[in-house]
């Protein structure tokens, strides 16, 4: 393998700031302390992406994951696990429905959509009761384009950002945000995951050449600025991720299949670390000596996203060396709780933890 192309300004991250987002299992904690984690996404086509994304959430360490879907994936996401809760309130198929049925008058067209309004009111009643228990929102695996699972993303978007509760925006999330990045718009508790292509739209979107160019700041910190300091975590050969001030990459060894599904269990590890940080802010034990300051926030957010990538890239290194060319992302799933175990119970970084910088 060819050595990577030099980047400026990409530090060391320190993973003993990982450790500090760890919370110790006692037998006085409550369901909850492990985090709760919502997932909006799942659409007709797509509900392997939630599910992956809720249950590497659980896997990691949360209790509880509730997942927002279309009403046509409930039934499939609930038959592959009965420990996500499923919430099928996005009613893409009635409206779809509804529209059809329309007479093609303005009577008939003011009244369906006053049914169609009442629904999509109903389905912010329920939104916002799930998003005021939970500690963190993933966008997007699952999602769809779908004019409908849009405007509810959009909502969910909006309503987190007014909790100032992190969000992981992925996927068809991502879609949204391309289209209307004032979203998101320096909220630093917003956390992009885009691959090569998404990474690339969002550039495009921002005006931004997303060539790493020699002399200039990587673009995952340039887009990261752009959008005024959201977390920018660009996934591919290596994971670069930035906040605008800092630049981490990741580089341990993943496995070499590329099979679907592997950034959805990504959402979901960044989600429950994101979680971990929440829940220790609210008990105010916040890693090392409770310090509730923005700066060290920041750094356990940048820790969060390392170290979910890092893991993720373990454990597709440790499915591929079971299963080859077989590997499915089923079998990194089945990966996260050995791997995690292994590495609390014998604390020790997962080599290369150290091999981090760039140039
Ligand atoms: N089992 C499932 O239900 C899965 C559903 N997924 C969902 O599928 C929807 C569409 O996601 P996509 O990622 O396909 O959409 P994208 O629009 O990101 O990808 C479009 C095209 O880009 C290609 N591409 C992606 N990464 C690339 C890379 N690193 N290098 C070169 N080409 C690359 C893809 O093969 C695809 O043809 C999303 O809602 C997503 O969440 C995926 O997450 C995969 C698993
Ligand atoms: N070339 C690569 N070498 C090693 N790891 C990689 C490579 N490309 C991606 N990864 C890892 O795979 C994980 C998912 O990244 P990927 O680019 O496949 O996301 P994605 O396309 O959004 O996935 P999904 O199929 O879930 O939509 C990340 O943790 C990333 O580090
Ligand atoms: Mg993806």
């Amino acid at each position: 393998m060819s050595s990577p192309q030099p980047l400026q300004g990409v530090t060391e991250p320190s993973f003993a700031r990982y450790r500090e987002i760890i919370p110790v299992l006692t037998d006085s904690t409550h369901k909850g302390q492990g985090g709760r984690v919502c997932v909006l996404g799942g659409s007709s086509e797509y509900t392997g992406a939630p599910y992956f994304s809720g249950m590497s959430a659980l896997r990691l360490g949360a209790d509880l994951c509730h997942i927002i879907c279309a009403e046509d994936a409930s039934t499939a996401i609930k038959s592959y696990s009965p420990d996500l809760i499923v919430h099928p309130l996005i009613r893409t198929r009635t409206i779809e429905q509804l529209e059809l049925m329309t007479a093609d008058d303005d009577k008939s067209r003011a009244a369906t959509k006053a049914v169609v309004d009442k629904i999509h009111a109903k389905a912010k009643d329920e939104l916002n009761g799930i998003l005021e228990r939970v500690h963190v929102l993933v966008i997007g695996p699952g999602l769809s384009r779908d004019a409908t699972m849009q405007r509810v993303a959009k909502y969910a978007i909006q309503k987190a950002r007014s909790l100032f509760m992190p969000v992981v925006i992925d996927a068809d999330g991502l879609f949204l945000i391309q289209n209307e990045p004032e979203l998101i718009q320096g909220y630093s508790r917003a956390v992009l995951t885009p691959n090569l292509v998404e990474f690339a739209r969002l550039c495009k979107e921002k005006k931004i050449n997303a060539e790493e160019q020699a002399g200039e700041q990587p673009a995952a910190q340039r887009l990261s600025h752009a959008f005024g300091g959201v977390v920018v975590v660009q996934k591919g050969r290596h994971d670069i991720i930035s906040s605008g001030t800092t630049v981490h990459a990741v580089t341990n060894t993943g496995g070499l299949k590329r099979s679907g599904g592997q950034g959805d269990l990504l959402t979901g590890m960044i989600a429950t670390s994101l979680a971990w940080i929440v829940v220790a802010r609210r008990s105010n034990q916040a890693g090392a000596g409770g310090e509730d300051s923005q700066a060290k926030n920041h750094v356990h957010f940048l820790a969060a996203c390392y170290g979910a990538c890092t893991f993720t890239r373990r454990c597709s290194q440790l499915a591929f060396e079971k299963h080859g060319r077989a590997v499915q992302s089923s079998d990194i799933l089945a990966e996260i709780g050995p791997m995690f175990a292994g590495y609390v119970e014998q604390a020790r970084p997962i080599a290369p933890w150290s091999e981090a910088i760039y140039g």
